[in-house]
């Protein structure tokens, strides 16, 4: 990062100061008639693409854009209007930047000054400021041509006009087409910022000194203050397995890098991808382990897109200062269907049945086949996803019985057992929900399978490692199962270009399912908008709501105010020298908030903006600190 000095900022306007290239808006002002106006909008639109690429001289191409125009004087209002809502979203956010230093700042463009100032005005700067073209009119108003004295009607106009001002200091220029390029080749400019924000145009970023993808770059990158602390460009996210597109949709209108894979990825690979990430987001599948968090250097947060979090060592997340978010109840309802289902389909042998009709056998009989009405059914683990199934499953004429290890209160008319193996003897289905945690490896093994009813109906939906594979074999084979649902295995294939190997293929009456409890479009499509809010709420703001590892504190907005946001090991004293440091350096305190758990502790404290910046050096040297930003 540069010191920060004095430069003039030279910005382009259509494509960069607005999102748009105004004469294609005026286009579709112009012409009533659709199918015209696409004609139109079509030919200017690669008109002006040529003449951004550098392909076409300026001149002509202005020409060639009036002529198919035929605009008139009454729509220059109309046009403002239009255009007045598209300024590109960095510009709009960093209007007091732009209108503290008017003295500086300059609009350069090929457009012209008719709606130009108009618009820019609003922001600030100066009439004299903004160098543009300006139309010529006929007695009705018609727009039948542009100035053309004016230097910036003729190519390589640009480099000249900054010539002619002779301004004093550096002189940056912010565009996104290769004229404006050609100011700094021309050696007229200091810098030139490709501005990427609205479009990316390979032949100008090529040329550029520096990429931005938003005002909060360049500002950022020049040290001057701007409206955000940070610039989300330089927050990459990474995304993993395959994630839904409205949550890739989300992120990238945040303003994040992204970068996504179909995926999972080894231990080793997300070692190497992890590094320069900081935020990550997966589903079940890939294991975030302690190896993988020693190399995250700018890990901020974790998004698992699923329900379990097994997957991710949580402690050291926490002792980081990695906050986790998960999507707690998006998929539940596609994992009780799913099972409601397949206890059916298992109780009615559907799965040799249904082999046999593709063998060409027809066993039309009813021998060992079962309504579910009136059956005993045992879920194991009565959280979120078994107490939707007791549900379900009651209004189907079930007797629910439960057992969990934490106190659960029954839902209708279930009853609650306190002896697994006990409850395990009474049902005739019996249905794992719960969760993954390590000390669950194999809580189903021999000794459950043995105090289960003869022909029982056996369905696990949670995770794989929580029932013991070769004794749950066994169980089929001697006839003790006779219908068994597994969704969820100890190895699972790292995608689906891999192969699925298990002992439990081909067994009879067992239905095996890709891990798919929670893959609806449904469920994906709701998991995917949760969870970018949860994490994106925690950039801006600091709020944990719902974090699994953190300790929860949900945050008002931030408004007029500084955030400081502590994380720190939980130990005494931490809050006491936080506050003996804000009082020695006389900030005045606005809000404060503090939670721990017991391995952290979180403050935030909201101070006045107006504050010696020599207390975040000090801040963050206190004892115990794991990690400390500052939010405006
Ligand atoms: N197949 C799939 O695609 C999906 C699988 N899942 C799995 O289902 C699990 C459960 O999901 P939720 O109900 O939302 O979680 P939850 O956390 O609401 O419920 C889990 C329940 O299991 C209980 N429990 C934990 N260990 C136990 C044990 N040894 N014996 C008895 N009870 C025990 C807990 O006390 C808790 O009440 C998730 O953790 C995940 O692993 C979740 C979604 C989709
Ligand atoms: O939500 C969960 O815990 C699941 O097991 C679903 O995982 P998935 O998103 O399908 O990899």
């Amino acid at each position: 990062m540069t010191e920060s000095k004095v430069a003039n900022f030279v910005i382009d306007f259509d494509s960069t100061f607005t999102q748009v290239e105004a004469l294609d808006v005026l286009c579709t002002l112009v012409f009533q008639d659709e199918e015209e106006k696409a004609v139109a909008l079509k030919e200017i639109e690669r008109i002006t693409n040529l003449a951004m690429g550098g392909d076409l001289s300026f001149r002509e191409s202005l020409e060639s854009r009036l002529a198919i125009l035929k605009a008139n004087r009454k729509h220059i209002p109309l046009l403002i209007e239009s255009l007045r809502p598209l300024v590109s979203k960095s510009f709009r956010r960093n209007k007091n930047f732009l209108a503290e230093n008017s003295d500086s700042v300059y609009i350069l463009s090929n457009g012209f000054k008719e709606f130009i100032y108009p618009i820019v005005k609003e922001y600030g700067i100066k009439e004299e400021h903004v160098f543009a073209n300006t139309f010529e009119f006929d007695d009705e108003g018609n727009i039948t041509g542009f100035d053309k004295d004016n230097i910036l009607s003729r190519s390589g106009g640009k480099p000249a006009l900054i010539e002619s001002l002779k301004l004093e200091g550096e002189i940056f220029v912010i565009g996104d087409g290769y004229n404006d390029y050609e100011i700094r080749k021309e050696g007229k400019a200091n810098r030139f910022y490709a501005f990427t924000e609205n479009v990316e145009r390979k032949n100008v970023m090529d040329f550029a000194d520096h990429i931005a993808p938003s005002l909060d770059e360049i500002l950022y990158h020049n040290n001057m203050k701007g409206a955000l602390s940070y610039p989300k460009n330089r927050i990459k996210i990474l995304l993993l397995e395959n994630i839904h597109s409205r949550g890739v949709k989300i992120v990238e209108e945040e303003g994040y890098q992204v970068e996504v894979h179909p995926a999972g990825l080894s231990e080793d690979e997300l070692c190497e991808k992890i590094k320069d990430v900081s935020i990550l987001g997966i589903r079940s599948k890939t294991q975030v382990t302690k190896r993988v968090l020693e190399h995250a250097n700018r890990l901020m947060s974790i998004g698992a897109f699923c329900i379990g979090t097994n997957q991710i060592d949580l402690k050291e997340c926490t002792k980081r200062g990695i906050t986790v978010f998960n999507a707690p109840y998006s998929n539940t309802r596609s994992v009780v269907e799913l099972a409601i289902g397949e206890m059916i389909m298992l109780i009615r042998n559907l799965p040799d049945k249904i082999a046999s009709m593709h063998q060409g056998k027809w066993d039309k009989s009813a021998k060992n086949s079962f309504e579910v009405r009136g059956k005993k059914l045992g879920i194991i683990g009565y959280g979120n996803i078994g107490k939707q199934l007791s549900v379900l499953a009651e209004a189907m004429g079930l007797q629910v019985y439960y057992y969990d290890i934490d106190e659960r209160l029954a839902i209708g008319n279930a009853i609650k057992c306190t002896s697994l193996n006990e409850m395990l003897g009474e049902v005739d289905i019996v249905s794992l929900h719960v969760d993954g945690r390590d000390s669950n490896t194999n809580i189903i093994g021999k000794e459950q399978f043995d105090a289960m009813k003869e022909g029982i109906i056996f369905m696990n939906l949670s995770r794989g490692h929580v029932v013991d594979i070769p004794e749950l074999k066994k169980a089929i084979e001697s006839g003790k199962i006779t219908g068994c649902a597994v969704d969820v295995f100890p190895e699972e294939p790292y995608s689906n270009a891999h192969e699925f190997i298990s002992e439990l293929k081909g067994l009879p009456n067992t239905i095996l399912t890709p891990h798919i409890g929670g893959s609806t479009l449904e469920a994906q499509e709701n998991i995917a908008e949760f969870v970018p809010n949860k994490i994106i709420s925690y950039i801006n703001s600091g709020s944990t709501t719902n974090s699994v590892n953190f300790p929860n504190l949900t945050l008002p907005k931030l408004q007029d105010a500084h955030r400081f946001i502590h994380i720190h090991h939980n130990k005494p004293g931490i809050m006491a020298e936080i506050n003996n440091i804000l009082a020695s350096h006389n900030i005045n305190v606005m809000g404060q908030y503090l939670k721990t758990n017991e391995t952290v502790g979180y403050v935030i404290t909201d101070i006045d903006t107006d504050y010696n910046k020599d207390v975040i050096k000090v801040m963050k040297k206190i004892e115990g600190t794991i990690r400390f930003r500052v939010l405006y």
